[in-house]
């Protein structure tokens, strides 16, 4: 029981020309919640489907629980929960059937109906996958990674498209999960999520881990003011009007940054740079004050720009 949930060291994977996985390497524990985080075709689905043991890697090496996927696939079915990105459940299967189904493979499975309760999804346990809406189909699936009452979980985007409600649901769920004793590994593209949920952080990008760590770690504790701005804002400008060694830049969507290397925001840089604001008649909205957050730390890791792999 003592090993660690999961080890990569130097996993590489290729789809013909594609370098989908280049030489990750990440641990997870047993009692944490580990995030994979990513942009769009970063590598995760393909890095945990090679711990799920559905690929096998072109090279490197994989333990789960402390064994090979690929080898002892058998000894680790019972004992590892899958929800796959595309739900894995047959499209003909009725919801309660295929909750029931699996529960048989387990020797101490949670009891069914207790789970499709939880999930709210009793009103629809006779009704095919198919006709599920989207979030019911997530919830069914994330039913049947757990229902084993599993060592480790895999979750490939579990909250993807759901309501607020069913996203509490779930995280409880996970958070229950951690508090068993279970390794929860799981993809999200919520960052505020990830911020409030995981215990550890793996930024995936390109195929490599871009940087791991707490939330905390990631986000580090320097804090910088931020405002947003209908009229365009001189940075140049700003930023001489600023505190020595405080700098100004822009984020998207007309948002600015001020901030400096190691340096705390005080009073002072509020005054100079509402002054600067209202010597150029500009008006500072939501003008705040606090660490990086998990999504600006993201995109500052792998780049605002929407781009190709
Ligand atoms: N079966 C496959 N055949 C060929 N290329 C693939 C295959 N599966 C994935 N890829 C490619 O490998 C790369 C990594 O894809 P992957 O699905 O692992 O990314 P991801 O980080 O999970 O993305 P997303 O956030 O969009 O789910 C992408 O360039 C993708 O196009």
């Amino acid at each position: 029981m003592g090993e660690t949930g999961l080890d990569l060291a130097d996993v590489v994977k290729r789809y013909g020309d594609t370098l989908a996985v280049a030489g990750v390497s990440l641990t997870a524990e047993r009692g944490a919640v580990t995030a994979l985080l990513g942009p769009n075709g970063a590598g995760k689905t393909t890095t945990l489907e090679i711990c799920e043991g559905f690929r096998r890697p072109d090279s490197g090496r994989v333990r789960v629980l402390g064994l090979d996927p690929a080898r002892d696939a058998a000894e680790l079915r019972p004992r590892v929960g899958v929800m796959p990105q595309s739900g894995g459940v047959p499209s003909g299967a009725r919801a309660g059937e295929w909750l029931r189904l699996v529960a048989r493979f387990h020797a101490h499975p949670v009891p069914p109906g207790a789970l499709l309760e939880r999930l709210a999804l009793t009103s629809c346990a006779r009704t095919p996958f198919r006709r599920l809406s989207g979030g019911q189909q997530q919830r069914l699936s994330l039913a049947a990674a757990v229902v084993g009452r599993p060592e480790l979980v895999f979750l490939d985007e579990p909250t993807a498209g759901l309501d607020p409600q069913s996203r509490h649901a779930a995280w409880e769920i996970v958070r229950e999960l951690r508090a068993a004793g279970v390794a929860v590994v799981l993809t999200t593209h919520y960052l505020e999520e990830a911020e409030r949920l995981a215990d550890r952080v793996v930024v995936i990008d390109r195929g490599r881990v871009a940087a791991a760590g707490t939330p905390a770690e990631l986000t580090g504790s320097v804090s910088r003011l931020r405002f947003s701005s209908r009229d365009p804002v001189d940075l140049a400008a700003l930023t001489t009007a600023l505190p020595a060694g405080f700098a100004a830049r822009a984020l998207s969507g007309g948002q600015y940054v001020v901030e400096a290397p190691g340096g705390a925001v005080g009073p002072e840089l509020i005054a100079a740079v509402a002054a600067w604001c209202a010597s150029r008649g500009v008006l500072a909205e939501d003008l705040r004050i606090g660490r990086r957050t998990l999504e600006d730390a993201f995109l500052e890791l792998t780049g605002h720009e929407l781009r190709e792999p």
